[in-house]
């Protein structure tokens, strides 16, 4: 194997830790015993019951974003300093360890992800839910049409003093959460009519229908983002919502914070 172990030794031997993405159980032992360094499991579950572990809120298919989330989670839980060279090991295509990858965990720059979910008011549960409604309605569209949607999370009060009603709010007495099976339904079927949904901090929908009147001031948001865009950048600034935007026009779902852009994904890659 004319010196390939050498090379690669090059690449992992000053590891600090590993984090393993979505271990079979089996990889999970390999692991464990296989070294002395910390073992840091990152998936959406703690199936194998590791000591040292950070939740995915969603699955990420985009593998950088994984790594990085993954890595952003291991230095906010103390499981690792920002320095640390860290061996991320996943398994691309089937069940087996197949990837290896070397990073030092303070290297990306803050992308934000990590705190949209993490360091919310809202549950990072509540989050993940809006998510998939969104990514769902943004897949199918509405009876194959494309459909545009605005769900502003967390700090319900705020919000709602921040914004008015444009119609009768079908979830005035009603106590449904996001999540519920029927909601999704619901909020499918609401979407297509104007404005925003307006969810509280564990995923009670409050309204829907709201014409949203943050300030505009500070809000810095990409050029060519229309107006749905930046009344959810305005409000995500006004208040300590985060707000997550369907487009209909381009398709893409962006979600906000802070008054800035964190993240856009394309629902048909999910
Ligand atoms: N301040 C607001 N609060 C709630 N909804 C709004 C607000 N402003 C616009 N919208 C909604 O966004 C819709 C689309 O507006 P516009 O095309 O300007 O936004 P956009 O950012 O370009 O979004 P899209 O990419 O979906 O076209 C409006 O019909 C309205 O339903
Ligand atoms: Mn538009």
């Amino acid at each position: 194997m004319s010196g390939l172990g050498d090379l690669v030794s090059n690449i992992i031997g000053d590891a600090d830790a590993v984090f393993l993405f979505s271990p079979s159980a089996a990889n999970h032992e390999t692991f464990v015993h296989g070294t002395d360094v910390p073992i840091v499991v990152v998936a959406e579950e703690n199936n194998v019951d590791a000591e040292a572990f950070v939740e995915l809120p969603i699955e990420f298919t985009n593998i950088t974003e994984r790594i990085r989330f993954g890595l952003e989670g291991g230095v906010d839980h103390g499981h690792i300093d920002s320095g640390t060279i860290v061996l991320c090991a996943m398994n691309l295509f089937d069940d087996s360890v197949d990837s290896l990858m070397r990073v030092r965990a303070g290297e990306f720059t803050h992308t934000g992800i990590y705190d949209l979910f993490v360091n919310s008011r809202a549950e990072s549960s509540v989050i993940r839910n809006v998510l998939e409604v969104v990514i769902g309605l943004g897949k199918k569209g509405q009876k194959g049409k494309p459909v545009g949607a605005l769900f502003v999370v967390g700090d319900a009060g705020k919000v709602m003093n921040k914004s008015r009603s444009l119609s009768y709010n079908p979830f005035e007495k009603s106590h449904v959460h996001v999540g519920d099976p029927i909601v999704d339904v619901m909020l499918k079927e609401f979407s297509r009519l104007d404005g925003a949904f307006v969810i509280s901090d564990a995923g009670k929908i409050v309204s829907a229908y709201r014409y949203l009147e943050p300030s505009a001031e500070g809000v810095d948001i990409p050029k060519g983002l229309g107006t749905r865009h930046m009344a959810a950048g305005a409000i995500t600034r006004d208040t300590n919502a985060i707000a997550i935007v369907l487009s209909e026009s381009d398709g893409l779902v962006r979600a906000f914070s802070g008054g800035e852009l964190i993240f856009e994904l394309d629902p048909e890659a999910y």
